[in-house]
């Protein structure tokens, strides 16, 4: 899969720009603050039709206009495929692919597979739990569009019920019907979830040892632990035996929304015990892994995208990561970088077709 031309309008810094792609390896290259990332943001916003690194859609339309329209043409299966994502002021975002709109979004997850490494990951090693599921569910939904269906219809559900927790606060009653309802079906797709979950960590440990040993130096150990309250016992039994806590709180306690995934280098948590260098690798790794991961599940190469990499690692890493394209099991490579002398250094000593974008 390759994605052939990009064109941005009103997205972010930029009015108007486009960009007519390498099929490997493309390099944005310019000063501080010139709208590199906001590129890399971009292709990643055609794959999961939002940003990775501001949510808000309204946010990611140039200061002072009303809208911004991302295209991509891509090329996979020798097919071309055109992605375009739009948002108006106040509307709904829309993501057509080949001109028809996407009914739910959620359908068009995992056709465009995806990987960004970037400083900004540095929030699954220091921000709360909430990250983590979020890159695990990322991971798993790119290979398998039923986890994310049933995933949102546990999200409905849960929200449904915090509600009606909420309703009992305020009225000090609320139908036990519609309580068991929200019980039986959040213990349906939690189950699910949590047996999705489990397997998923069961292939995605070793894939990820190894994508550790091989980009550090250091011999240590490095794990990833699946923490659930499901281990212990099943959903409906815990939903049922904690309402006296949820009503309290007026919020569910128990379910796959309180799982976490613990990082840990020598038995250790690595947020407290891993040095900078450690941190670093670990997170590329882990997202080298996910890349792994989802070709083995789709059978297509994901584009990678490597924001400030030089930020992450040092000379000697870096090449050794762009090398990777050289090996066949590689597809296109985006990257950006301040200097531009540093990384056309690099990405010269790869025997790949490349191109500078120079901002
Ligand atoms: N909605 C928006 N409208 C206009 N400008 C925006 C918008 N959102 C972000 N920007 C601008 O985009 C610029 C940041 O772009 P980006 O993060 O891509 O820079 P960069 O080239 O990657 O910089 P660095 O080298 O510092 O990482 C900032 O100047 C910011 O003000």
């Amino acid at each position: 899969m390759i994605l052939q031309s990009l064109s941005l309008l009103n997205y972010k810094n930029f009015e108007t720009e486009s960009f007519e792609l390498d099929p490997k390896i493309n390099c944005f290259v310019g000063n501080n603050g010139v709208g590199k990332t906001n590129v890399l943001d971009a292709v990643y916003h055609l794959s999961f039709g939002k940003s990775y690194f501001n949510p808000i859609t309204s946010q990611n339309i140039k200061h002072g206009e009303e809208f911004f329209v991302v295209e991509g043409t891509y090329e996979k299966n020798d097919r071309a495929e055109k992605i375009v994502v739009s948002a108006k002021k106040n509307q709904k975002k829309i993501i057509k692919r080949n001109g028809k709109p996407y009914e739910k979004f959620s359908e068009h997850i995992g056709f465009l597979p995806l990987v960004i490494i970037s400083p900004a990951d540095r929030d699954l090693i220091i921000e709360g739990s909430d990250t983590r599921r979020k890159f695990m569910d990322g991971v798993i939904s790119q290979g398998d569009s039923s986890y994310l269906r049933t995933l949102i219809n546990y999200n409905k559900t849960l929200a449904q019920r915090n509600s009606l927790l909420k309703y009992f606060a305020a009225n000090s009653t609320f139908n036990q019907d519609t309580l068991e309802i929200y019980n039986a079906q959040l213990n349906e797709y939690g189950s699910i979830i949590y047996q999705k979950r489990s397997e998923f960590l069961d292939i995605f440990m070793p894939i990820f040892k190894k994508r550790y040993v091989s980009i550090s130096n250091g011999n240590e150990e490095v794990s990833l632990i699946y923490k659930s309250q499901l281990q212990d016992e099943n959903l409906l039994t815990l939903l049922q035996n904690n309402l006296g806590k949820d009503k309290i709180t007026q919020y569910t306690n128990f379910g796959i929304h309180k799982d976490d995934l613990l990082f840990e280098i020598d038995g250790h948590p690595i947020k407290k015990f891993g040095s900078q260098g450690q941190q670093k690798s670990y997170l590329i790794a882990l997202k080298l892994a996910q890349f792994d991961f989802i070709k083995d599940q789709s059978g297509v190469l994901p584009i990678l995208l490597l924001d400030d990499i030089f930020d992450k690692l040092d000379e000697e890493r870096v090449e050794q990561i762009i090398t990777l394209v050289d090996d066949e099991n590689f597809g296109q490579l985006f990257i950006s970088d301040t200097h531009a002398d540093r990384t056309e250094a690099v990405v010269r000593k790869v025997h790949q077709t490349y191109k500078m974008f120079r901002l």
